[in-house]
């Protein structure tokens, strides 16, 4: 198992976080990389390397150019506007609203914002690429022959849309990694999520594609963030008519509900004619998660990544939640584990 992991995650190491109507220490801070590292290695998988250089043209491929761009330069021009707090959207291109985006900062980053939980902070958009890097490279791995691959990606990235931020995400690392290997010749990719938050910025990259099936199992958006996105009747349009599915679930969901939704998107992965599997692995369905409600324990992580690997497919896993509780790093090994089984 390939392990690729930047410390330039460190980069992304926000003071605030909007919640509960509170600034308050972000839930996504640089700990959390350094748990899972640290955990992995501890579980022998000890072939860590840092990631390739790449740029941002396969990212661009998924996300809007103008996007990317705003990313770049978003907290220059927050700091040139003499704001001496952290870059938060707190007005939003809502319905019936114009989508022309504001040459004014606030509205440029409401503009791009899905929620108002993300600051934006100096270094967010290096440890962003960072992370991007550690995703493509990884795809790179499978696409060399090798089965297995672990992105250790920190900022997370399934939250971001084509040109969307939020939910700690700015750049789709799992969706990148999917073109990633389009690009390499694969005809058909598919992204698991498996994060207890509806991956909705990747359902809405490939939400009107069919070379990329999507899959997404989560808590129901009625009670779960990200609210707006994520239910059972979203299924693709145009060409990706039938390549996305999602299976909301309710709080309380423990492993035999939530595995029996695993099997399920692992029959329609391979049905759709996948030849690789990107998995959103999101260890926040743990039962002591701190902002979720499922009920998985550390031992059904490793049933997770051995279902998984049933599949016979070649898999990339790219880090996604999974919050201010020890055993993170635990969860995340078991399921590398459960993959080699
Ligand atoms: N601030 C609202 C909750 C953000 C969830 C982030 C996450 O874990 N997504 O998978
Ligand atoms: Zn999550």
């Amino acid at each position: 198992m390939r392990v690729i992991y930047s410390e330039d995650h460190k980069l992304r190491d926000a003071r605030t976080e909007l919640h509960a109507g509170q600034l308050v220490t972000p839930f996504e801070a640089p700990f959390r990389a350094e748990w899972i590292l640290a955990a992995v290695k501890e579980a022998g998988f000890t072939d860590v390397v840092a990631p390739d250089a790449h740029g941002l043209g396969t990212a661009r491929k998924v996300h809007d150019p103008a996007y990317l761009d705003f990313l770049a330069t978003v907290w220059d021009r927050w700091v040139a506007a003499g704001f001496t707090g952290e870059a938060i959207a707190n007005s939003f291109a809502v319905r019936r609203t114009s989508q022309r985006v504001p040459d004014n900062i606030v509205g440029a980053i409401g503009h791009y914002a899905n929620a108002a939980d993300t600051s934006i902070t100096k270094g967010s958009y290096e440890a962003a690429i960072a992370s991007m890097r550690c995703a493509v490279s990884g795809a790179d791995w499978l696409a060399e022959g090798n089965r297995f691959a672990f992105a250790l990606c920190r900022p997370p990235g399934h939250h971001a849309g084509i040109d969307l931020f939020g939910g700690y995400c700015f750049i789709n690392n799992s969706g990148v990694a999917a073109q990633r290997l389009l690009d390499h010749g694969a005809r058909k990719v598919a992204v698991l999520d498996v994060d207890f938050h509806h991956g909705n910025g990747t359902q809405d990259l490939f939400y009107r594609r069919g070379d990329v099936f999507t899959a997404s199992l989560h808590g129901d958006p009625m009670h779960a963030f990200p609210y707006f996105l994520g239910h059972a009747d979203e299924e693709g349009e145009g060409e990706g008519v039938g390549a996305n599915r999602n299976y909301p679930m309710p709080p309380g969901t423990p492993w035999h509900v939530w595995s029996s939704a695993l099997a399920d998107a692992l029959t329609r992965i391979k049905t759709f004619g996948a030849e690789a599997i990107v998995v959103a692995l999101g260890v926040d369905t743990f039962e002591r998660d701190p902002i979720s409600f499922f009920s998985l324990t550390s031992d059904d992580f490793t049933r997770m990544g051995a279902m998984i690997s049933t599949a016979g497919l070649p898999v990339l896993a790219c880090m996604e939640g999974g919050y201010g509780v020890p055993e993170i790093g635990l969860n995340v090994a078991n399921v590398l584990k459960g993959l080699e089984a």
